[in-house]
């Protein structure tokens, strides 16, 4: 019988999100690493001491269930100090962290176990989750720890080392063929990416960022590597508050937030009720991502939250993110597309057309290539369809670099930045002619008492497909004329591109990662 394996440790010196984001527990254990509600509700701090403290447990918990290397574990949580302690425990013994949210339908998480094979499920101690397949082992943790249910299957544990191109995390963003998609990102990408973003300044010691976004989301897993990363001090949104708009502020208020970071549609409710509340909040920072700001809402915000210094991010899963550009102070009143700028320093953004020749020509609409150090290792059991996303340089393909394809449409401005069109994938044929929904939204968001615009293209049956809008009125704004609204977007656009239906609701419907649902308004039309 070969000597047990003893579970693998990474080592200090190799690229791992574990030192990485606890590096500041060395320099200041004392610092507030996490502020959140206590069992009580009255908000508590962990201190970056008290973290490390809390990874080391789980740490050793976990590692005595006989894992290797490699072996995946699912997290069920929201995002908290005790989830952040269990993923760095499972980045400290070299197990891929799989997030899933509390909300994710019984149905698409059997999907997701049934890819990914995980060792080991994991929930709060208070979790409501059952009915986890036989074959995985289950545990619970909190506070006290963890309690381990089910034991894993028996494994034998071959790997010694936790090496830095070793899977860090897989999200499994909601593949559009049904089947989830796993991303699979890597200490060394992940770190990589961290290290080189911290050098744009965008948070420092002391910073308060309050994390609007669910774990399964990988703008979750951003804000905890920045905000860790740079010694600031988490507060995660609790769920409900970002529901009732008063309470969202509130939270801000008494967590004293200064930074917040979340998809654009945190911001509509807000806006909408409490704008005076906002503007007394002082914040910093706002970092928003996963989707374009309408433009009417991003000046409101603007205007609440003055001097504090907006980014607009942009990027896939596949590598984090490309780019971080500030939003200007103030917006120009013509301004009706906002730039995604130039990659953060060390990677750089391409545009190239179909046959991936490069567009240099301002104006000129091509699919985003990116060349980083941080791109994901592909698809989870997918090698297709990561063949399709991980391409050789198409400026040069002998070299074997590999770049990212975004699936992505951007044109470039006058001093080469970057201007987000749509995915490639979200263009439509009307009567033979390529229409870009994003650009039919955009027209309409410009309409004075429009908030916010979402377009879908509904099937015609036998004619060609429908164009439907499903419009959000301004804060304050009285009912919508929607004669009006066609008109107005007859002004600019093509014929084809005119919405043949105008739908205006009270709000538009979200994802669980809370971007526009448009398959659900499309099938609701
Ligand atoms: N600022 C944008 N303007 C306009 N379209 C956008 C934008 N940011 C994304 N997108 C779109 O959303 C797609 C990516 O969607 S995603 O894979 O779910 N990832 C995200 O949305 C979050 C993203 N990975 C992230 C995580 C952490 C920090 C920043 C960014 C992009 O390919 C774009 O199509």
């Amino acid at each position: 019988m070969p000597p047990a394996v003893p579970p693998a440790r990474v080592r200090d010196s190799v690229d791992n999100l574990h030192g990485f984001m606890l590096q500041t527990a060395g320099d200041a254990p004392g610092a507030p690493a996490v502020v959140e509600p206590g069992p009580t509700g009255e908000l508590t701090v962990v201190t970056y001491g008290e973290l490390r403290q809390r990874v080391d447990e789980y740490a050793d918990a976990i590692g005595a269930l006989g894992l290797d290397v490699g072996d995946r574990v699912i997290l069920e949580s929201h995002t908290s100090s005790t989830a952040i302690a269990v993923y760095l425990a499972c980045c400290v013994l070299g197990l891929p962290f799989i997030p899933v949210s509390p909300e994710t339908p019984a149905k698409r998480l059997l999907a997701i176990i049934d890819s990914a094979r995980p060792a080991l499920y994991l929930q709060h101690e208070d979790g409501g989750r059952d009915g986890v397949p036989p074959g995985v082992g289950t545990a619970r943790f909190g506070p006290a720890g963890l309690r381990a249910e089910r034991a894993p299957e028996p494994r034998t544990r071959r790997r010694r080392e936790v090496v830095g191109t070793d899977p860090a995390y897989i999200i499994f963003t909601s593949g559009t063929t049904g089947r989830p998609k796993g991303v699979v990102m890597s200490h060394r990408a992940s770190t990589a990416f961290f290290r080189a973003v911290h050098g744009l300044g965008i948070l420092r010691p002391g910073d308060r960022v309050a994390t609007a976004s669910p774990l399964q989301f990988d703008f979750a897993l951003f804000d905890i590597g920045i905000t860790l990363g740079s010694g600031a001090t988490l507060l995660p949104i609790p769920r409900e508050r970002l529901r009732w708009p008063r309470r969202f502020v509130g939270f801000l208020r008494d967590a004293g937030a200064t930074h917040v970071h979340g998809v654009p549609s945190i911001w509509r409710p807000v806006l909408r009720n409490e704008p005076d509340e906002l503007a007394t909040l002082g914040l910093r920072g706002v970092l928003f991502s996963g989707e374009q700001f309408p433009m009417h809402e991003l000046r409101r915000l603007r205007s609440l939250a003055p001097g504090a210094r907006i980014i607009n991010c942009y990027g896939p899963t596949e590598s984090m993110a490309c780019s971080f550009t500030d939003v200007p102070d103030p917006i120009p009143d013509d301004l009706e597309l906002l730039s995604i700028g130039h990659a953060y320093p060390g990677a750089e953004m391409m545009i190239a057309d179909e046959r991936g020749r490069p567009i240099e020509r301002p104006g000129v609409p091509g699919e985003i290539y990116l060349r980083a150090p941080a791109l994901f290792s592909g698809y989870w059991d997918d090698p297709e369809t990561t063949a399709r996303a991980l391409v050789r340089d198409p400026l040069n393909p002998a070299s074997g670099q590999i770049v990212l394809r975004t699936g992505d449409l951007a044109h470039r401005g006058p001093d080469g930045e970057l201007y987000f069109r749509a995915r490639v994938d979200s263009q439509v044929q009307i009567r033979g002619n390529r229409v870009e929904l994003t650009e039919v939204e955009r027209r309409i968001a410009e309409f004075p008492g429009v908030g916010a615009a979402a377009v879908t293209v509904a099937d015609g049956g036998s004619a060609d497909p429908v164009l439907c809008a499903f419009v959000v009125g301004a804060p304050g704004e009285g009912d919508l004329d929607r004669p009006a609204v066609r008109a107005f977007c007859a002004e600019a656009l093509p014929d084809y591109m005119v919405p043949s239906e105008i739908h205006v609701v009270g709000e538009l419907p979200l994802t669980e990662n809370g971007k526009v649902d448009r398959a659900l308004l499309a099938s609701t039309r």
